[in-house]
């Protein structure tokens, strides 16, 4: 078995789909394994993303577990590893980016590195070091009422500088639209004023890909997905179609969502409007202790029942103010992780009642989701949109095999709860 070449720690599941599913559109065989392996890697893969849930941990536990991921990986002999946050620089005032990319620059003994969560593809560019998600800036993009991770600054030299005792500077468009000897000469020059960390402009595709020779010899790199779309040139990779394929798809199919984020509410919406089969969950029901998954389950079950191939959708997705209105009652962490359980139950719940394509929105509700599924790891298929790749994974609750959708809480079309299902093909037997 050849060695995997590029080592990928993810600080949550739906970023990790999101990572690898640029390593395979550009020519990375890819592995994602859900949390540390026991063992050595089981496959043959050019790059492996080691998905954590360890974006709102608090920083310690965050650094804990991304050093049990990086010590994996050096054991099975990558070459360089890849720090994977989210596209809007997803953190909370503590962290984590700064602390884990310090503490992984420590334990590979080096004195520089890259930020950057570029990813034109959705949207996000960096200029000047200021983050644009969509049309405008970071904190005004919805990103500012974010439930776990509210982002309020789009200057990300400010936001990264006040997670780290290093010094961050910046590598700006000027330099980046020179290319490789330029970034190369602005890294050096930033090492000599004694800058560990910097951010870097990039606005398109072609910004990152003049990016990535220059990043061939740096031990590590922090980015978001964007910048993985010009690493495997860096290792004489070039894209196959045959990375993507995964078994047909099989089973009922349903959707669970935790997401809050703008994009999310309208996917609910766009659902639900089209004649979508829906249940909105009552978080303050559930902190009541009422048996809310299992009356989802059972409402479930009589949908699928009466038409098979139709969607349920399950959400507690909510606008900003029915937000903050429940952490208000329930307090910020409680109600994230209360209705996370929730939902990772309903989820496991469907997957017993014959889902066998499940799409679930939200980064951290992924999580919650595939760790109540007992999967281990993810292979990874075509692109539904930019970001989000449809997935296969065997698992005790799932013993039949699984195909299942990560979708980030920012990305996707407004169509995409009903379109995502219509790109699988289904297993004609
Ligand atoms: N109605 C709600 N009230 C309060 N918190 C909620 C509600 N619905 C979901 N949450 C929590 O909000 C967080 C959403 O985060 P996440 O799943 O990562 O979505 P995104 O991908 O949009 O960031 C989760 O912790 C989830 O449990
Ligand atoms: O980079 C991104 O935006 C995504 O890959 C990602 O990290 C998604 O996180 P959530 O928004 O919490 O789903």
């Amino acid at each position: 078995m050849t060695r995997p070449l590029l080592g990928c720690i993810a600080d949550d599941f739906t970023g990790a789909t999101d990572l690898a599913n640029n390593l395979v559109r550009n020519g990375m065989r890819t592995v994602q394994t859900i949390g540390v392996p026991d063992g050595p890697l089981d496959a043959t893969a050019d790059a492996v993303v080691v998905a954590l849930k360890s974006r709102t941990v608090p920083a310690a536990e965050a650094v804990e577990q991304s050093l049990a991921a990086l010590r994996w990986l050096q054991a099975q002999g990558v070459q360089q590893i890849y720090f994977k946050y989210c596209s809007t620089f997803d953190s909370t005032p503590a962290g984590n980016i700064g602390p884990v990319t310090e503490a992984l620059m420590d334990a590979l003994g080096t004195d520089f590195t890259i930020a950057t969560p570029a990813f034109p593809d959705n949207k996000r560019t960096v200029f000047k070091g200021y983050l644009f998600a969509g049309e405008g800036l970071l904190n005004e993009s919805g990103m500012q009422n974010h439930p776990l991770t509210p982002m309020t600054d789009a200057n990300l030299v400010r936001v990264l500088q006040a997670q780290t005792r290093r010094r961050v500077g910046l590598i700006d468009h000027t330099v980046v639209a020179q290319g490789e000897a330029a970034i190369r000469a602005r890294i050096a020059e930033l090492k000599s004023q004694g800058v560990a960390m910097a951010i870097v402009d990039a606005v398109s595709n072609a910004d990152l890909l003049r990016l990535a020779p220059a990043l061939k010899d740096l031990p590590l790199l922090t980015a978001g997905s964007g910048v993985a779309i010009g690493l495997p040139g860096n290792f004489g990779l070039t894209p196959s179609p045959q990375t993507a394929e995964l078994p047909p798809a099989r089973g009922r199919r349903a959707i669970v969502s935790g997401s809050c984020s703008v994009a999310t509410n309208g996917q609910v919406a766009d659902f639900i409007a089209r004649g979508g089969q829906a249940l909105a969950l009552n978080p303050l029901r559930m902190a009541a202790g009422e048996p809310v998954a299992a009356e989802a389950l059972a409402w479930a079950a009589g949908q699928l029942a009466g038409a098979p191939a139709a969607p349920v959708l399950i959400y507690s997705t909510a606008e900003p103010e029915a937000v903050r209105a429940i952490q208000g009652r329930l307090g910020v962490e409680e109600a994230g992780a209360m209705v996370e359980r929730g939902i990772a139950a309903i989820a496991k719940g469907l997957v017993e009642q014959g889902v066998g394509q499940l799409l679930v929105a939200g980064g951290e509700t992924s999580g919650a989701c595939v760790q109540a599924l007992g999967i281990a790891q993810l292979h990874i298929g075509a692109q539904i949109d930019p970001g989000v790749p449809w997935c296969h994974a065997v698992s005790p609750v799932a013993a039949q095999g699984l195909h299942l959708t990560l979708k980030s809480g920012n990305f996707g079309t407004p169509d995409f709860f009903t379109k995502a299902f219509g790109l699988l093909a289904e297993d004609a037997a």
